[in-house]
């Protein structure tokens, strides 16, 4: 197999003393969605902090194309082609949809451009001079994809997209990630519904106490139905 664009290896992290990722393993290759999936609580969320280095420790490697970014410092992991999505979005409430959106600098190539998020986006061109406050969630939500779109990313890192979100919103959500891997994006959504994960990802990674305790392709899962279950509660 080719090497993967995107690969975390006995990743460790912590919180002060708290010891919370105990050696985690998953990549992605070019191309492929993939998905961590747990409960509340699992260690989802710490593992992007994590990739992003935004955790006060941690151990273990984390790749991008084979070369290691552990030593990248905070401010230029999204230039190592890492575009992250977190969950409480960051939108700044008192700037326009459109500051919002030319905040973030550019740090890779084949970015896209204003016109081209507005095109895929047409509730943020209709918003543009809004404050990004009053948005609704699911708005929010797109400026904080668009946003990092257009700065150029290799792989998203997407900390549960759907969370609060109405079900319209969440189709609507999941139409556009649907739209962005059929153009080739590599990315790893964090979820913790798993019937939104499934209908995107490639393949899945099931996290408890932060730890991976399977991993499966998406013609696995209903031979996996009950371990899932187990996992998730569905
Ligand atoms: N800032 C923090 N300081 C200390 N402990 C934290 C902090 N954030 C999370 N934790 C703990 O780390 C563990 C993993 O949390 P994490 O947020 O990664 O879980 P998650 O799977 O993403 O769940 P969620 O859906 O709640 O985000 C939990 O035990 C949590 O209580």
């Amino acid at each position: 197999m080719a090497e993967p664009l995107f690969q975390i290896e006995d990743l460790h992290g912590w919180y002060d003393e708290s010891h919370v990722l105990h050696g985690i393993s998953l990549s992605a290759q070019e191309g492929e969605t993939v998905a961590l999936i747990g409960r509340n609580g699992a260690g989802k969320s710490t593992t992007l902090r994590a990739a992003m280095n935004l955790l006060t420790r941690r151990e273990g490697a984390i790749r991008v194309a084979g070369h290691d970014i552990m030593g990248t410092r905070r401010h230029r992991v999204a230039h190592e082609g890492l575009g992250y999505i977190p969950e409480e979005r960051g939108i700044f409430a008192s700037l326009s949809v459109e500051e919002n959106l030319l905040l973030l600098p550019r740090t890779g190539d084949g970015g896209m451009s204003q016109s081209e998020v507005y095109e895929i986006f047409p509730n943020l061109y209709e918003r543009r001079r809004a404050p990004g406050g009053t948005l609704s969630g699911g708005e929010q939500q797109m400026l904080a994809i668009a946003r990092v779109l257009m700065t150029g990313p290799r792989i998203l890192l997407l900390d549960e997209p759907t969370e609060g979100l109405a079900p319209v919103i969440v189709q609507a959500i999941g139409h556009l990630l649907r739209r962005l891997k059929e153009a080739g994006m590599t990315m790893l959504l964090v979820e913790q519904n798993f019937h939104f994960a499934r209908q995107l990802a490639d393949r899945f990674y099931l996290i408890e106490n932060g730890r991976i305790v399977d991993e499966f392709t998406a013609s696995e899962i209903e031979a996996r139905a009950e371990r899932i279950a187990d996992v998730v509660g569905v």
